[in-house]
Formats: structure tokens, C-alpha cells, sequence
């Protein structure tokens, strides 16, 4: 039951919801003994023969009467309580979804994206079901068995009461034991779930490598043998689910027996009337679903603790990257400083970065070269936040990126990284993402710079067609553009291109440089590629090699002495004079 008091925050910012719930059914259980105490009159009545047709009339319109009511109030408490169940679900998938927004990229480092979406669906369910159910459940067999109960010691017999409710203790034992048991299993099966969620997700971003590699039979084996576990577990479950209905159905056999038995005992004896006896077992019907239910409550209430505890565990999960304490929300654009002795990625024994010590002036076209894996898509990233340095610091415009809020950082910084995200939405709220207010001239504007416009009136319906999953499929040079014309759409000071160019072709590359250089003059320009070709109009060239920098200067400066700038500028001519192309950095 500990659940409970886990939501207690939930049950507290909704109590008006819960508490008129809980009323309404208090009142339906209070009208639910009406039936059984007419039955029994009229029994005596029959056996004393003291009945007239007027009086069963009578009886029949309140019993209609007493059911009439009961209808519209069972009505008005299902309202409540599961709307109340529906909110939480909704709260906690916000939450979860804000928690998801906020953590950072080691976090999806370490957990799979199945797992993650198995919280947010058959988690927050099954606690869902905890608060509609569960609630349901607990107020209804509490409130009909204190109702009931009270009704039949005080009003029939007390004795009888409670030889005919000894069974009970009994049921409470067993099924807290078996309450234990489902928590256990269940926790696996949800695991079981995830796991199996995790390897649809991978097959279905990966189904074209899947084909390409004709790895589909060993796929589909490997599908077979997660969705085997899951049903193995599951059916653990139900093992336990099983045991519930008939622990509860033979208590309640023996609680019959016990009250026909002495009941019986007690009308030949004539310390009970017929009448009395035939209400006590019809009361003792009505505790038959407080009995079963206490069964299901805490078979909804285990579930619900375990998928709670799943939910807690995430997000009480900390963003390595986060406001450092009085962090000011406000960053002036400016010149941006490199101060890092050395940087290692959480959990490596390695250094990425050595030695970086780089000054960048404002509103300056900066490109980093480098081969693959020296470091360049790092240090872009350390000055996004993305990652936070153990040893130095990185200033803008003599600012500490860590005095200042990350809202405040980022928005001076727009990023195109090397993965591109496209979302199932028109070519136009792609665009407009990061700036959702922008017009759609401004959105023409950035798409004509990122050379992406042309490609875009040739959609079906220009702007407006649906591209990403349920949409126009985009080449990978498109979804580069689009990216470009997304990050130019934001007015930050600095830009950020992270091998962004890679899918388009040299003439394509070097008229959207020509176009940023142009529209984006006071704009910081930090253009990590392996092309030297791309950055032969920057003003400074940084080359990056095993996470030092080796070379600083312009373009100009490098060609004229004997650098490894130069030397990759001849080779890859070259290689362009040869093959028509740009060879990439090697
Ligand atoms: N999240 C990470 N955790 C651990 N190591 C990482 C992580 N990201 C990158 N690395 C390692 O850091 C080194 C530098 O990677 P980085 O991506 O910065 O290189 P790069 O110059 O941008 O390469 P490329 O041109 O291929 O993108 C590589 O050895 C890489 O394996």
C-alpha cells in the first residue's frame, strides 16, 4: 500500500476530486443495504403472514428507488476517480517527458531508448491503474465492509459477525504473501518488456542495414527469443494473478458456511429470526466483492508500485548537466576563449583534448580540420554544455560558460550537429523549430541561404509537405540544408556546423559558406570539417590532431609555410584536379 502514500502529492493538489468521489461511494454502499433489509422484512412478514400487496409495492418502488440512485451516483464516482487516474497518467508522462528534455547526452549514453519509452507507456499504465483502480478499489471494499459489517453486528447479530468473518485474517495473510511474490515478477516482465521494446525500436531505425546485410533470419530469431522472455514472464505473472480469485472464492465458500451453519443453529434456537438470517447472508453476498477486491487491490497496487519505482528511479535520475549555482541568466556576445589542459568523456581513461588554449574573436569564420576522432566535434560541444569540463573553462566575451544559465548559453549558440534530427512535421515547423515565431518569409529567407529553397518548391507542397517518418523521405544532403536553414533561423550570436556539409556536393558546400559569410557578418562562425577546401576564406584555421591543437592562423598565413595545412591543401587539389572532387582531410 506504500503506493499510496508515494501519490500522496497527486492525491493532495486533487483532493476535491477524490474526496466527493469517496463520498458518492460511501452513499451507494450506505443505499446498497436498503435491498437486503426489506428482503428480510418481508421474509418475516411472509412467514408471519403480515404481508399485504400494498406493502410489497411499497418495498419494490423503494428497492427500485434505492437501485435508481445508486446508478447516478456510481456514475458520478467512476467520473472522479478515473478522471483523477487519467491526470496522473498525463502529469507523469509530462514530467517524464520535461525530466528526458533536461538530461544529458551521457544519460542516453547509458540508457536505450526502448527502455525509456517502456517507462513512459506501460509504467505510467499500470500506475494509472493504481489510481483509478487501486483507489477505487481500496475506498469500495473499506467503505462497503465498514458499512456492511457494522450494519450486520449492530443491527442483526455480533456474534454471528464474527464467527462468519474469521475466514479473513487468513485471506489478508495469504494474499499479502502472494502481493510480495507479483511485485517480484512483475518487476522482471516489465524489464523483460523493455528490452524487447529496445530491440524493436533498433530493428525499425535499422531495418535498411538489417536488409542490406540480409540479417533478417537472424533478426527475427533474435525477436523470437526476447518475445519468448517476455511471455515467460509474464505468464510467471499470471501464475500469481491465478492464485488470487480462487484463495478468495474459497474463503468466502467457508465464510457462507460458518454463517448458515450458526445462523442456522440460532433460528432453530430462536435467538435469530428467518428474516434476520436471510438479511445477514445477502450482506454477506455484498462482502463478496470487498473480499475479491481486496484480492485485485493489491494485485493493482503491486503493479503499481513496482512501475512507480521504475518512474521514481528515473526521474530522480540528476542531469550531469545542469545551472551551476548562481548562474546569471544573461550572456553578451562576444570573443570566445579555450582554456583546457586536458578533457576526458565521463568514464574514459583517456584524454580527448590536450592543451587547448584558442582565442576566437568575434563574428570571425573559424574553421577546425582535423582527421577523424581529433577532437573537433568535442570541442564544439564542450562549448554547447553538452558535456562539462573537469579542468579549465571557456569564456565568451570573458564570461565563464558556467556562470551563466545554459537557457542563456544556448541561446547565444545555434547548432547543426552531424546527426540530423527531422521531425514527422512540414518542411515549415522543421524549419521554424528553434524559432517558432519566425514568418515565412524569414523561413524562405534561411531556407535560400542554406540553398535548400529550390529543393523545397519542388515538394509536392512546398513548404507545407510532410517530411520525416510519415512524410517525403529527404537525401541526406537535404536534411543537411534543412538543418542549416533551421540553425540560421535562430538569431544567436554564434553558429555552430558540426561537419554539417558533409552530403553536399563542393560547389553546393562552398555557395552556402559564400552565402553564411555574407548573411551572417556578425555572427561567429565555427565550422568543424574535414574539407580544407571549406574553409579556404576563413579567417582563422584551427587543425586539431589527436586532441592538440598543431596549427592557428589564416589561411594565408598556413599556405605560405610549410604546415600540415599546406600540405593537405595540395593534396587534396589534387585529388580534386584528378577526380573532380575534394578529397576529405586524411
Ligand atoms: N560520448 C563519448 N564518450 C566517449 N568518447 C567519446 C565520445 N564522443 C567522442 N568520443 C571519442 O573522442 C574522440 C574524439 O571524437 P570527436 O567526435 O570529437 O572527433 P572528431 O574530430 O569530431 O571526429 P569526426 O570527424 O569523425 O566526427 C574519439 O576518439 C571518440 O571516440
Amino acid at each position: 500500500m506504500r503506493v499510496f502514500a508515494d501519490l500522496g502529492w497527486f492525491f493532495r493538489a486533487h483532493w476535491v476530486r477524490y474526496a466527493v468521489g469517496i463520498i458518492l461511494l460511501f452513499l451507494v454502499e450506505v443505499l446498497q443495504l436498503i435491498p437486503p433489509w426489506l428482503i428480510g422484512q418481508v421474509v418475516n412478514r411472509f412467514v408471519t403472514r403480515h404481508y399485504t400487496a400494498t406493502y410489497l409495492w411499497r418495498v419494490l418502488a423503494v428497492i427500485l428507488l434505492a437501485q435508481l440512485l445508486s446508478y447516478g451516483l456510481r456514475y458520478g464516482w467512476r467520473l472522479m476517480l478515473y478522471g483523477g487516474s487519467l491526470e496522473l497518467a498525463s502529469e507523469l508522462r509530462r514530467r517524464l517527458y520535461r525530466h528526458f528534455t533536461e538530461l544529458s547526452p551521457v544519460f542516453y549514453q547509458q540508457h536505450r531508448i526502448g527502455d525509456l519509452m517502456a517507462h513512459s507507456t506501460n509504467d505510467v499504465q499500470a500506475v494509472q491503474e493504481t489510481a483509478g483502480d487501486g483507489v477505487l478499489t481500496l475506498a469500495d471494499s473499506v467503505l462497503t465492509a465498514a458499512v456492511v459489517v457494522a450494519t450486520m453486528a449492530t443491527r442483526i447479530n455480533g456474534f454471528l459477525t464474527l464467527v462468519a468473518l474469521l475466514p479473513l485474517p487468513v485471506m489478508a495473510y495469504v494474499v499479502t504473501r502472494y502481493g510480495h511474490w507479483l511485485h517480484d515478477r512483475f518487476m522482471k516482465a516489465q524489464a523483460a518488456f523493455s528490452d524487447l521494446n529496445d530491440r524493436v525500436q533498433e530493428i525499425i531505425s535499422g531495418i535498411r542495414v538489417v536488409r542490406a546485410f540480409g540479417q533478417e533470419t537472424w533478426e527475427k530469431q533474435e525477436f523470437r527469443d526476447l518475445s519468448e522472455q517476455v511471455m515467460v514472464k509474464n505468464i510467471a505473472v499470471s501464475q500469481i494473478d491465478a492464485l488470487f480469485d480462487p484463495t478468495v472464492s474459497v474463503i468466502v465458500g467457508l465464510s457462507y458456511f460458518l454463517a448458515l451453519a450458526i445462523g442456522g443453529w440460532m433460528v432453530i434456537h430462536r435467538t435469530l429470526n428467518i428474516g434476520q438470517l436471510t438479511t445477514f447472508t445477502l450482506y454477506l453476498g455484498e462482502l463478496i466483492w470487498p473480499m475479491m477486491a481486496f484480492g485485485f487491490l493489491f494485485n493493482i497496487v503491486e503493479r503499481g508500485r513496482a512501475s512507480y519505482e521504475r518512474i521514481q528511479r528515473l526521474l530522480t535520475e540528476k542531469p550531469a548537466i545542469h545551472d551551476r549555482p548562481g548562474a546569471v541568466d544573461t550572456l553578451s556576445p562576444g570573443p570566445i576563449h579555450y582554456g583546457i589542459p586536458t578533457f576526458s568523456y565521463p568514464g574514459a581513461d583517456h584524454p580527448v583534448l590536450q592543451d587547448v588554449i584558442l582565442d576566437i574573436p568575434a563574428g570571425a569564420f573559424v574553421g577546425i580540420l582535423g582527421r577523424t576522432g581529433s577532437g573537433k566535434s568535442t570541442l564544439l560541444r564542450l562549448l554547447l554544455r553538452e558535456f562539462d569540463l573537469t579542468a579549465g573553462d571557456i569564456t565568451i566575451a570573458g564570461t565563464s560558460i558556467y556562470q551563466v544559465t545554459l537557457r542563456a548559453l544556448r541561446a547565444q549558440l545555434a547548432y547543426v550537429p552531424q546527426d540530423h534530427v527531422i521531425f514527422s512535421a512540414t518542411v515549415r515547423e522543421n524549419i521554424a523549430f528553434g524559432h517558432p515565431q519566425a514568418s515565412f518569409d524569414e523561413i524562405v529567407r534561411v531556407s535560400r541561404l542554406a540553398e535548400i529553397d529550390e529543393d523545397i518548391r519542388r515538394f509536392p507542397e512546398g513548404y507545407d509537405t510532410l517530411v520525416g517518418e510519415r512524410g517525403v523521405t529527404l537525401s541526406g544532403g537535404q536534411q543537411q540544408r534543412l538543418s542549416i536553414a533551421r540553425a540560421l533561423l535562430r538569431p544567436a550570436a554564434i553558429l555552430v556546423l558540426d561537419d554539417a556539409l558533409s552530403a553536399v556536393d563542393v560547389q553546393t558546400e562552398a555557395r552556402i559558406l559564400e552565402n553564411l559569410r555574407h548573411a551572417t557578418q556578425d555572427r561567429t562562425l565555427l565550422l568543424a570539417t574535414h574539407r580544407v577546401k571549406a574553409v579556404e576564406n576563413a579567417d582563422l584555421v584551427i587543425v586539431l590532431d589527436d586532441g592538440r591543437v598543431v596549427e592557428t592562423g589564416s589561411p594565408s598565413t598556413l599556405l605560405a609555410r610549410a604546415s600540415l595545412f599546406s600540405k593537405m591543401w595540395q593534396r587534396q587539389q589534387l585529388v580534386g584536379v584528378t577526380k573532380g572532387e575534394d578529397a576529405p582531410w586524411r
